[in-house]
């Protein structure tokens, strides 16, 4: 009987390490390089170990196949391609889009299994992902940007009276969530989250609920490599239903108090009212713009602030110049409007510089939808079959020497107009922070003007630098989905007086 038992267990045993192993040739019948995968880990182990950032290790296989524009790796065990080439990379982003239409995410929830999520542009497919990207897209139109500026002005305010009543070193990032937190909060739901007054206002604590991984989550990443056929039948929840409700309440409240007070005021709120009555919209679905707009607005841009300030606080000398800019404009122009921050050009070769530098992710993602030939260099054509994920490690192209001269300094001045300025390097696609192609960053122009308008007032008002609390050089947090460095950006903030 124990005989049976055991021989039942080790056959288990085996089918499950053949069925894990069953593709590992994958690659090689299609004469792709790649690293040799390992049973149960594939090549990214850290996903699920967390030993190392994913972006660490994937910059160890980029740079492991430095000449090849193509890399075949495993999660677990299902077939990756990693594209590496430039040009290959716009044949998927853009030339091929039609065929890369959807990402990674895209296949692991829909409207029913998390009603917010489910609706948030990042994570819809086909054409419904088309339909929410136009209805939404002239909400972050500029002129509708500019509306929003004194909002984010009256913020940054609050942001500099805040440093000033503090006399330690203080963490950047956890100061731009505050700042990012009252911005977004007060341009969506025209309501003051507090960050600054209360030590853990709801809105907040709401706000980290939504963009944190759990436990949970990761394992039902671990569960969907492993058995990549449960997508198809399984779509599963990351958004809590009391966060649900919590937001669901906050806009349906901000649109009623619009209403019965008359409020005026053509923004990103205004877009949604118009597109209710247009559309017949559900508070629900006005809640998923929202919450949308919410999620993807405040963690993304307060991680590029503190990373910029880090920045700017380790160079000195970027300091001055940028001091002396945001001094010359205001005397200049008279004041920080969204168009006098916009001409800025050396604050946006500063921020671009930090944009390259400090990537928010390790990688951008495509799924394959139909199977497709992508052209390489000198007309080398590769057959990608429907169903393959493709990994765009834009972590590593930034970083990549080949495109960059001395990758690790910081110089703003390689984005300087001589040197051909953004557009140059945009060109040869080698820069693409907030993405590529159709379905690049929605939120790009609000990032920017909330963003830009942070960094010129701490500059304006404070003398930073870094504090001996900072773990130099920064090194990515492995616990974290995006790139976060440990520890913290503990930065010193001296007033200037006037
Ligand atoms: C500096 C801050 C930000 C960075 C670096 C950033 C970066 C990105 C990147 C890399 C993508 C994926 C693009 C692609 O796959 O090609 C993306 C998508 C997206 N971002 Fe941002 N983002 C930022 C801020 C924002 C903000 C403030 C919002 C909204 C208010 C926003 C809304 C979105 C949306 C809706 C998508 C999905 C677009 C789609 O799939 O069609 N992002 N972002």
């Amino acid at each position: 009987m124990i005989c049976i038992f055991l021989l039942t267990i080790l056959s288990a045993l085996i089918a499950f390490y053949v069925y894990l192993i069953w593709d590992f040739n994958y690659w090689k019948k299609r004469g792709i390089p790649g690293p040799t995968p390992r049973a149960f880990f594939g090549n990214l182990p850290s996903m699920f170990t967390q030993k190392k950032h994913i972006a660490l290790e994937m910059d160890k296989i980029y740079k492991e196949f430095a000449d090849q524009p193509l890399v075949g790796i495993f999660s677990i065990r299902t077939p990756q391609l990693m594209v590496k080439d430039p040009e290959l990379i716009q044949e998927v982003t853009v030339k091929n889009f039609k065929s890369f239409h959807d990402n990674e995410f895209s296949q692991l929830v829909d409207k029913k299994s998390d009603p917010l999520f489910g609706r948030n542009p990042f994570m819809l497919t086909g054409e419904e992902w088309k339909e929410r990207r136009n209805e939404i897209t002239p909400a972050f139109s500029p002129a509708r940007i500019k509306v929003l500026q004194p909002l984010i002005d009256e913020v940054a305010g609050r942001l500099t009276n805040y440093i000033k009543d503090q006399h330690e070193a203080l963490d950047t990032k956890e100061l731009a969530s505050k700042y990012t937190t009252d911005v977004v909060s007060s341009c969506i739901f025209a309501t003051d989250a507090q960050s600054f007054k209360t030590e853990k206002p709801m809105i907040r604590e709401a706000g980290r609920k939504l963009v944190e991984f759990t436990f949970t989550t990761y394992i039902i990443l671990f569960l969907v490599s492993l058995f990549p056929f449960v997508k198809k039948f399984k779509k599963f929840q990351f958004v809590a239903r009391e966060v649900e409700i919590f937001f669901t309440k906050i806009m349906v409240d901000a649109i009623k108090y619009r209403k019965d007070n008359n409020v005026v005021r053509a923004d990103y709120l205004d877009h949604l009212m118009q597109m209710q009555e247009k559309k017949q919209l559900t508070d629900l679905e006005l809640a998923a713009h929202g919450v949308s707009f919410f999620a993807d607005g405040f963690e993304t841009s307060s991680i590029v602030i503190s990373h910029c300030l880090y920045d700017i606080a380790a160079n000195p000398n970027v300091q001055q110049k940028l001091r002396a800019e945001i001094q010359n404009v205001i005397t200049k122009k008279g004041g920080l409007t969204y168009d006098n921050i916009a001409e800025m050009e050396y604050l946006d070769q500063v921020l671009n510089e930090s944009l390259r530098c400090h990537s928010i992710a390790s990688h951008l993602s495509r799924l394959c939808t139909e199977k497709t030939e992508l052209t390489g260099l000198k007309d080398k054509k590769y057959t990608i079959e429907a169903g393959t994920l493709i990994i765009i490690p834009f972590y590593s192209v930034f970083l990549d020497a080949k495109y960059y001269e001395n990758p690790e300094k910081f110089d703003p001045e390689r984005f300087n107009a001589e040197n051909g300025g953004v557009k140059a390097y945009q060109d040869k696609n080698v820069f693409f922070p907030f993405g590529n192609g159709p379905r690049k960053c929605l939120g790009m122009r609000f990032a920017l003007a909330q963003i830009k308008r942070c960094i010129v007032e701490v500059v304006k008002n404070f003398e930073i630098s870094v504090d001996k609390k900072t773990k130099e050089p920064l090194h990515p947090d492995p616990k974290q989905f995006m790139i976060v460095p440990i520890g913290g950006v503990w930065l010193n903030f001296k007033s200037i007086e006037k």
